[in-house]
């Protein structure tokens, strides 16, 4: 897929968890954004290559965003072209990039809509460094379900971060590293997420501190998911029956997250937000 007219690009990551920046303030640029486009430009090899692609538009030029009281919509997509509701990773890199180009004040706090509500995002630094916490809101922990992958069933926690995620913890003595070197597409009860699922697998590091791989839901493996980390934290303070305002520290392959599961119920993430790059493309 090729567009005549060249049109500008950011790439940018948070834990590694990377993703393509498509600037499109008014949404004349790229309208309704065509999956095969997304696949494009998501691609390692022939594209720019990302776990997704963030299309950066004012909320009053989205449908998505009715009704938000937030300047700007993050229309995210997933790898494969498919929509998803929320990108714990993808909102803190969004505002690395409204921050950068002078879009917000970082000074104070920045709300974003996206399709699971408004996310405020709150800059330690400023617009250039430091870390981006976002308050991801209050999380869902609905029931206990099965998770299987590479001949391994887990019992299993629907956590609802806005998207859907299933938190496995893997049995006492076994390793991440032992699921292989890139994780298989896990099954899961189509009953319970008729939509697919972010499936996380959990080691135990030490206190209010866990490891983690992710399988996203049309991402494949990543080095990092934010809504699952937050996925997993959750689970795990409600298994170690830990008080609110416990902060957790949870490790990705790509790096580290810090959690803290309130007492006003809301999941606060924090960690680095990126723009690495940016120019003109033609896909
Ligand atoms: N990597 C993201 C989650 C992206 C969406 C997910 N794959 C889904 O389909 O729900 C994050 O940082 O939260």
């Amino acid at each position: 897929m090729s567009s005549p007219d060249p049109y500008p690009f950011l790439k940018g990551h948070g834990t590694e968890n990377d993703f393509v920046l498509l600037p499109d303030p008014d949404g004349t640029v790229h309208g309704d954004l065509d999956p095969a486009r997304v696949r494009a430009l998501c691609d390692r090899r022939a594209g720019i290559g990302g776990d997704g692609v963030l299309r950066v538009v004012r909320t009053a030029a989205v449908t998505d965003g009715r009704g938000q009281d937030a300047e700007w919509f993050m229309d995210y997509r997933n790898a494969d072209g498919s929509v998803s509701e929320m990108c714990g990773n993808g909102v803190r890199v969004f505002g690395r990039h409204l921050a950068l180009s002078g879009m917000v004040d970082p000074s104070g706090p920045v709300p974003v809509a996206t399709r699971a509500g408004v996310k405020v995002l709150t800059f330690a630094g400023g617009a250039a460094d430091g870390e981006i916490t976002v308050d991801m809101g209050t999380p869902k922990v609905l029931e206990t379900t099965e998770v299987s992958l590479a001949g391994h069933t887990w019992p299993a926690l629907h956590v609802d971060m806005g998207n859907p995620h299933a938190v496995a913890f893997l049995h006492d003595g076994a390793e991440l590293g032992d699921l292989g070197e890139v994780l298989a597409p896990p099954t899961h009860d189509p009953a319970v997420y008729p939509d697919g699922v972010n499936v996380e697998l959990v080691v135990r590091r030490g206190e209010a501190h866990v490891a983690m791989r992710v399988h996203e839901r049309g991402s494949g493996e990543t080095r990092s998911c934010g809504t699952g980390a937050c996925a997993v934290m959750v689970a795990t303070a409600l298994a170690d029956g830990a008080p609110r305002d416990t902060e957790y520290r949870v490790d990705l392959p790509g790096g580290t997250l810090r959690i803290t599961w309130t007492a006003g119920d809301r999941v606060l993430m924090s960690g680095p937000a990126l723009v690495v790059a940016e120019g003109v493309t033609r896909l």
